[in-house]
Parts: C-alpha cells; sequence; structure tokens
C-alpha cells in the first residue's frame, strides 16, 4: 500500500481584500487600504498547485467560501432579499460588512487539524474544523469548512469528522498552522506537534499580541483524534515570536516526516522540545535544522516568512524540497541562509520560489494556502467530490477564474450587490465542478 502527502490547497475567493483585520499578524496591518487583485491572487495560486503536480505531488483544491456571509447577517438582526441585506448592512456597518467579506479561507492551514490513521486509535483519518474563535472574521468558517472536508473525506471506514472545539475565545484554535506531524515514512505511525500561545484561563502577560491558541484547545484536539500516549507532544510557542507577529507557529517552524525546520526563537525551549521529539518517533532518527538568530533574525524570517515553506518529500528525490516564497529570495539574510542550506549536505536538498505574493500581503505564505493529508491509494480511492486536481481540472479552475474573478477589489467593493451576486454565481457554478454538493448557505 502506498502512502504520500497530498496538499489541499485554499482556492483565492472573489472578494479577496486588504481590510486589514487581522491584529497581531503584521502583514495585514501594514497593507491595509491596498486594492487587491484577486484575479492574480486565484492564479498564483493555481499557478503554485501546478508547480506541486509538476513535481510529481497528490494536489488537491478547497473552495472559497460565500461572502458576503450573509447568514451571519441574518442572524444579526438584517432582513430583506440579499441585496437589501447588504445594502443596509453596508449602510450601517461597513466594518462588519468588511469582516463577513474576507476571503481569509484560502488559508487552508487554519481549515482543520488532520491525523492521518496510522496515528489514531481506531485506524480513521481524524478532521477537527479549526473554531478560529481569535478573529471575528474567521470565526464564521469552521461549519461550511466542516461540510466541504465531509463532502471531499466521506465519514466511515477511512474518516471520521468531529466538530470544532467548543468554548469560543477561551478555547481557540487553529488548526495544522500549529500541528506538525512526524514520522518515518508516511503510513508508519506519527508523533503530534501541538504548539499554542496562551493557557485558556492565564492572562499572558508576556503577549502584547493575541496568542490565538489555547494549550486546552490543542489538548482536546490531540485526544479527541485518539493520538496514542507519548505520541502527542503540547508546548508553548515563545511569546517573543508572537509579539513580533508569528501569529501562527508556521511562521517560525515547518516539519516533514524526520525533519523539523525552525528558527532560533520559535520555542521556548528548543532543546528540551528535540529531546522530546527524538524519544516520541522512536527509532526514526530526526535532524533538527535550527536557524540562528545571528544568521536570519527573527524580524527577516517573519517578513520573508522563510518558515511559512512547503517543506515537502519529492518522489524520487532523496533529499527533501522547500517551496519558498519569493520574498525569501529578495531578503538578504534568508536568500544568503537557504543557499548554505542546500549546499550543507543536511537534508534539506531543493528550494523552488514562488510568486503568491497576492496573499502574502494578507500574511499568508506558500504554507498557509495548503492542508496536508497524509493518505493511501486506498484512501485516494475513496475520496467523495472531485477536488484532486488533473490537467483538465486545473485548466477548468483558471477558465472559472478569468470568467468570474475581477482585477480590482477595494474596501468600497465590498458594498457593491454586483459583487456579491457575482460570487454567488461563480461559487454555484464550483460547486458543480468539484462536485461538491450544496455546501454554501446560500444554496440551502
Ligand atoms: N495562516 C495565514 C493566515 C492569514 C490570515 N490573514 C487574514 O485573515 C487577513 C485578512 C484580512 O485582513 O482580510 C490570518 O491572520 O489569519
Amino acid at each position: 500500500m502506498a502512502w504520500f502527502e497530498a496538499n489541499f490547497d485554499g482556492l483565492v475567493g472573489a472578494t479577496h481584500n486588504y481590510a486589514g483585520l487581522s491584529y497581531g499578524n503584521v502583514a495585514s496591518a501594514k497593507n491595509k487600504g491596498l486594492i487587491a487583485n484577486p484575479r492574480e491572487g486565484a492564479l498564483q495560486g493555481l499557478a503554485k498547485m501546478q508547480h506541486m503536480r509538476d513535481l510529481g505531488m497528490v494536489q488537491g483544491i478547497l473552495p472559497p467560501h460565500d461572502r458576503p456571509h450573509l447568514s451571519t447577517l441574518r442572524a444579526l438582526g438584517f432582513s430583506g432579499s440579499d441585496a437589501e441585506i447588504l445594502t443596509t448592512a453596508w449602510m450601517a456597518n461597513p466594518a462588519l460588512v468588511a469582516n463577513l467579506s474576507s476571503s481569509a479561507t484560502m488559508w487552508t492551514a487554519n481549515a482543520a487539524t488532520v491525523t492521518p490513521s496510522p496515528d489514531t486509535t481506531d485506524g480513521r483519518t481524524h478532521f477537527t474544523p479549526a473554531n478560529l474563535s481569535a478573529m471575528y472574521h474567521r470565526s464564521i468558517e469552521h461549519e461550511t469548512t466542516g461540510r466541504v472536508l465531509q463532502a471531499i473525506f466521506p465519514e466511515g471506514d477511512r474518516f471520521t469528522h468531529h466538530a470544532a472545539i467548543p468554548g469560543g475565545h477561551h478555547m481557540g484554535d487553529e488548526g495544522a498552522a500549529n500541528h506538525t506531524r512526524f514520522c518515518g515514512e508516511y503510513g508508519d505511525e506519527g508523533v503530534g506537534l501541538f504548539v499554542y500561545g496562551r493557557g485558556a484561563f492565564e492572562k499572558a502577560d508576556d503577549l502584547t499580541f493575541p496568542g490565538r491558541q489555547t494549550m486546552e484547545s490543542s489538548h482536546a484536539v490531540g485526544t479527541g483524534h485518539g493520538l496514542r500516549p507519548g505520541r502527542m507532544l503540547v508546548v508553548r510557542q515563545n511569546p517573543e515570536a508572537i509579539n513580533m507577529g508569528a501569529f501562527h507557529n508556521d511562521v517560525v517552524a515547518v516539519g516533514n516526516r524526520n525533519v523539523h525546520f525552525y528558527h532560533e526563537k520559535a520555542f521556548e525551549n528548543p532543546a528540551a522540545l528535540n529531546a522530546a521529539l527524538q524519544k516520541a518517533v522512536g527509532d526514526v532518527e530526526m535532524h533538527f535544522v535550527e536557524v540562528p538568530d545571528a544568521a536570519v533574525p527573527l524580524k527577516d524570517a517573519i517578513s520573508s516568512y522563510l518558515f511559512n515553506s512547503q517543506l515537502i518529500s519529492v518522489p524520487g528525490r532523496d533529499g527533501m524540497t522547500l517551496i519558498l516564497p519569493v520574498e525569501v529570495a529578495e531578503t538578504v539574510s534568508t536568500k544568503r541562509y537557504v543557499d548554505e542550506l542546500l549546499a550543507s549536505g543536511g537534508p534539506i536538498t531543493h528550494a523552488d520560489y514562488m510568486d503568491v505574493r497576492q496573499s502574502m500581503r494578507n500574511g499568508g505564505g506558500p504554507a498557509c494556502l495548503r492542508l496536508r493529508v497524509a493518505m493511501s491509494d486506498e484512501d485516494k480511492a475513496a475520496l467523495g467530490a472531485n477536488c484532486i486536481l488533473t490537467d483538465t481540472l486545473v485548466a477548468t479552475l483558471e477558465d472559472w477564474v478569468k470568467k468570474h474573478y475581477r482585477d480590482r477589489v477595494a474596501r468600497e467593493d465590498l458594498g457593491d450587490v454586483a459583487l456579491m451576486e457575482e460570487n454567488f454565481r461563480a461559487l454555484d457554478e464550483l460547486t458543480q465542478i468539484l462536485q461538491l454538493g450544496s455546501v454554501y448557505d446560500f444554496q440551502r
């Protein structure tokens, strides 16, 4: 039985914009007010997905959500036709409409936490959509995310789905961006590393920016997924990293199989973590690639998104490959570091640079854009929907984007009824292309 890692990228939505909604996310704040280009963003994302396919990886796609999210506006008391709801809400509260129009579902590293079947006591792959309760504009994602994941990974012998962790702000959960699975081969039993920013009931005086993930929710997800004792580690992210803008751990660390690539200041106690990880993984020899602050200052790591790269095992290639944002090549310290890393004879041997600038300006790099699912050939054959990319599907999706997406969305466009109607028409068509069924509220 062949095992591999599939990556499910989120597609940039037609209302992609720069409203600066994410406090603690430096790029989102810095680029507030820029004019966005959703068409370019979606095509950049598809080009990254196609690059992964060209390398021989299995690449999936998750659709954008319905925005503006009218069902939230209805729940908040707005009524009438869709057009009336948007128009009155925009007049009453443009900030609310901006929050309900974000295309943040493109960052599928925050869609869910996934534990593949070799690691779970019941032998099924477990999914928990992230409640994303730290940011209002993202707290509305998990219901639709859950429906989409259930359409692709049918509940049953192979896959099982949990509800998002309840408890709101106290139990903040940001999904796979704060979770890394380590293992030998993908089909071997692995270890889940869960990284949190604060305790649910602590003041966390050392944080100036929000600690979005709580220790309690990390525990709840791992326990709910049935990880075996000793196969789950829960550690705290270094508050200094959060305060510098690493609002998710995947901004300062990335892992794949037996390699952990991370910044010296990513964790509170890296030496203890390394020892614990090696012990948990057992016979497999871990490689720890710790990047010193003297070589890459934390500030450069966060502005370039060096660690928000995809670390992948390309079929037929011995060493691992980094899929990096072009900003890393444009930053002196990170470019020099990557060049030296590839020449060092270590486990990482290749680096490819991708342009995902539309996403980067909102603080989302290559790794934010993807949800990883380790799976077997049999799992792949059991998938529902039509979400694994082929040449034909990529071409269809590019045509779909060009047909429906604008090349310019400013904040004032978010009150435009035409933009909403274009988007709902496009999404209705997309659910047919991807054979997802009626996953959006406006279809139900
Ligand atoms: N993993 C990357 C997530 C980036 C995301 N940005 C945003 O939501 C900015 C959205 C905006 O301002 O519309 C976030 O901070 O959660």
